[in-house]
């Protein structure tokens, strides 16, 4: 991985801060496989790609924290391996000299309930909400969601959020496999048990972050697990609430980037109102010796991803404010 590029170096702008990322490590202690539509999925090799990423986000020694974003061990990991797996890939993470953020994922759901996988995440939450903030300095803040809020996985089977997940997906998918998408058109199709919605709560909750970093005058990156805009991501990995969400984000101008995983081949697009996504290139598909991780600049006027191998770099500069 390099450092600040060329042209920033010539002419002495360095970042605010920089920050390590990496997606859908995926790791299970099983033989090599492959995804429904027939993608080389390689189980052992995606926890050499997270200690190589943690090898070299330590030797880079800027970076303030790293962020995972979710999907640490696959849901093929035979389940009474589940929790030392989380904690196996847990503590290579904690190898890196600084804080972790966490975001669950599908695949952590499948391995265990919320209950046993947020404390081993170092996600603290009284009820089993994934969903936080931090603000790394003044003029930035990261937004954590969890997409997974109302979710047919991960909750008990009588919860609230359960029966309602059931609902929408009885009411949007006619399948009797509710994770095909067979007969369901363009984003319709996303309408699938391995995605999921922000709740109300969690909505409310995204409102306040977003009027009190307006306040503040800060700067708003929003991670999710899963993609929040159909121009990055295949519409079968969207958020079941995507358009809701980003109604909730295009009323303000606070943000200005937002970042995801799940879709394993990686995307980017840039929405109507100039907000870049950015879906990250799964650790799991990485054949045997290539990579998938990197570290993203942060500046006043941009963030620059610099990727490692096949995660592609992305400069995303921020334009003027186009909803005012
Ligand atoms: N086009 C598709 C994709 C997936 N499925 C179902 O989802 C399950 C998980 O898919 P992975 O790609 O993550 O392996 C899979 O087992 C199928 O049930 C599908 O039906 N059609
Ligand atoms: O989370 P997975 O591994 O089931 O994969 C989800 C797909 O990438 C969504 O298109």
């Amino acid at each position: 991985m390099g450092s600040v590029s060329g042209l920033d170096a010539a002419q002495g702008r360095q970042p605010l801060f920089s920050f390590g990322l990496i997606s859908d490590v995926q790791y299970a202690d099983i033989p090599d496989g492959r995804s429904f539509l027939g993608v080389p999925r390689y189980y052992r090799h995606s926890i050499i790609v997270l200690q190589r990423a943690v090898k070299e986000w330590n030797a880079h020694q800027k970076l303030k924290f790293v962020i995972n974003f979710g999907d640490i061990v696959d849901g093929y990991c035979p389940k009474d391996q589940s929790f030392s797996m989380v904690k196996k890939v847990a503590d290579e993470f904690d190898n890196f000299k600084g804080p972790v953020y966490h975001m669950i994922g599908n695949h952590c759901l499948y391995n265990l309930p919320r209950s046993k996988l947020l404390p081993l995440l170092k996600i603290h939450s009284l009820d089993g909400r994934a969903y936080y903030d931090f603000s790394p300095v003044p003029e930035y803040r990261f937004v954590l969601l969890d997409g997974y809020d109302i979710s047919a996985i991960g909750w008990p089977q009588d919860h609230a959020r359960t029966l309602v997940a059931l609902k929408i997906l009885e009411e949007k998918n006619p399948n009797k496999d509710k994770n095909s998408p067979i007969g369901l058109m363009g984003p319709e199709s996303r309408f699938l048990m391995f995605n999921g919605a922000v709740g109300r709560e969690q909505m409310k909750w995204l409102d306040g972050v977003l009027q009190e970093a307006t306040k503040l005058n800060q700067k708003v990156v929003v991670c999710c697990h899963l993609p929040l805009d159909p121009g990055a991501s295949s519409m079968q990995a969207l958020l079941w609430n995507y358009d809701e969400v980003m109604d909730l984000i295009h009323r303000y101008n606070c943000v200005k980037v937002c970042l995801a995983g799940h879709d394993h081949k990686g995307g980017y697009s840039v929405d109507s109102h100039g907000i870049h996504h950015r879906v990250l290139e799964a650790a799991l598909e990485c054949p045997p010796g290539t990579d998938a991780f990197g570290y993203i600049d942060v500046y006043e006027d941009r963030v620059s991803l610099i990727g490692t191998d096949r995660m592609q770099c992305t400069d995303m500069y921020f334009g003027p404010q186009s909803n005012v």
